[in-house]
C-alpha cells in the first residue's frame, strides 16, 4: 500500500507548493535525478511523490491516480463534475490567489449586476440577431453560475484559451468569465467586474481524493499530512 501525492512540477504554484511542504517538515527529494517526474519524501517511506501541472492534478485527484494534491481550487471545480463528491479540500493555502469573475465592457454603462446581464442576455438576440456570446475557459463554472444560479438560459460560450481578456475587443464575444488577481489585465482591456459577478474566490489547496478502497494505513498516513499543513495554516 502507498499513498501518492502530487505536487506541480512546473508553473506558479511550483516553488510555493514545494515550500508548503518543507515548511510542514515534509522535505520532497526527487528519485533520481533533478528532472525526474517522481520524488520521496524523508521518513515517510509509504509516500510517493508525483511531479504533475496544477490542471494535471486536479483531474488526477478527480480520477484517483493520486491520493493527495496541491492545486488551485478554479481548477478542482472546473475540471471535476460533483467535486464536492470526489474530492475534499484539506487546507487553504494562501497563494496562488486568483477570483474567477464575470466581466463586461466598461462602456456597458447600464449593466452593473447579473440581474442586468439578465436582461441583456434575453433581449441580446432580438437585438442583434444572435446569441450574447462570452469569451472562457471556465465552460463549466460558468454554465453553473449563469444558468443554475442565476437562471440566464439564452447565451453561448465560446472557448478561450488564451488571452480571454481581448476577445471582447476583437469581437470573438461580448463578454469574459476569466481569472483576475491584481485587475490589471481587465482594466487594460476596458473590462469592469459585475458587483456580484465573483464565481469563485479561488487559491492553492491541499485537496484529498475521496476512495472507499483505501486501506486505513493508508488514510491514516495522509491525515497526517493533512494535519501537518494544516498546522501552517493556522500558524
Ligand atoms: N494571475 C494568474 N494567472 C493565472 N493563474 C493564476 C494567477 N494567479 C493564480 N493563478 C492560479 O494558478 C493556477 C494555474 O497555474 P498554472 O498556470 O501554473 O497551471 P496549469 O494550468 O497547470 O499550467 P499549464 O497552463 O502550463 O498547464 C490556477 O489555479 C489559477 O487560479
Ligand atoms: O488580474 P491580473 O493580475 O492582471 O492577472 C490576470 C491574468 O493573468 C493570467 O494570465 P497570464 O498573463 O499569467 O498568462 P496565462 O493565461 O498564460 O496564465 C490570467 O489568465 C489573466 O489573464
Amino acid at each position: 500500500m502507498s499513498v501518492t501525492i502530487a505536487v506541480p512540477s512546473k508553473g506558479r504554484m511550483k516553488d510555493d507548493a514545494t515550500d508548503v511542504f518543507a515548511r510542514a517538515g515534509l522535505t520532497i527529494a526527487p528519485v533520481g535525478n533533478d528532472r525526474s517526474y517522481r520524488g520521496i519524501i524523508a521518513d515517510m517511506p509509504d509516500v510517493e511523490v508525483a511531479y504533475l501541472s496544477a490542471s494535471e492534478i486536479a483531474r488526477e485527484l478527480g480520477n484517483g491516480g493520486v491520493d493527495l494534491g496541491i492545486t488551485g481550487e478554479d481548477l478542482v471545480r472546473e475540471d471535476l463534475s460533483a467535486a464536492d463528491e470526489k474530492v475534499e479540500i484539506c487546507a487553504r493555502l494562501g497563494f496562488g490567489n486568483a477570483d474567477v469573475v464575470v466581466a463586461v465592457p466598461e462602456v456597458w454603462l447600464d449593466v452593473d449586476t447579473m440581474a442586468d446581464l439578465g436582461d441583456v442576455a434575453s433581449h441580446f438576440r432580438s437585438r442583434h440577431g444572435r446569441r450574447l456570446r462570452i469569451a472562457t475557459k471556465y465552460w463549466r463554472l460558468t454554465q453553473q453560475f449563469f444558468s443554475a444560479q442565476h437562471g440566464i438560459q439564452v447565451y453561448r460560450i465560446v472557448e478561450s484559451l488564451g488571452a480571454t481578456e481581448g476577445a471582447p475587443a476583437s469581437g470573438q464575444a461580448d463578454i469574459i468569465v476569466d481569472i483576475t488577481s491584481t485587475g490589471s489585465t481587465l482594466k487594460a482591456n476596458h473590462l469592469k467586474i459585475l458587483s456580484d459577478g465573483v464565481i469563485l474566490k479561488s487559491e492553492a489547496c491541499l485537496v484529498r481524493a475521496k476512495s472507499d478502497r483505501r486501506s486505513a494505513a493508508d488514510e491514516a498516513i495522509m491525515a497526517k499530512i493533512a494535519d501537518r499543513v494544516r498546522g501552517l495554516s493556522a500558524a
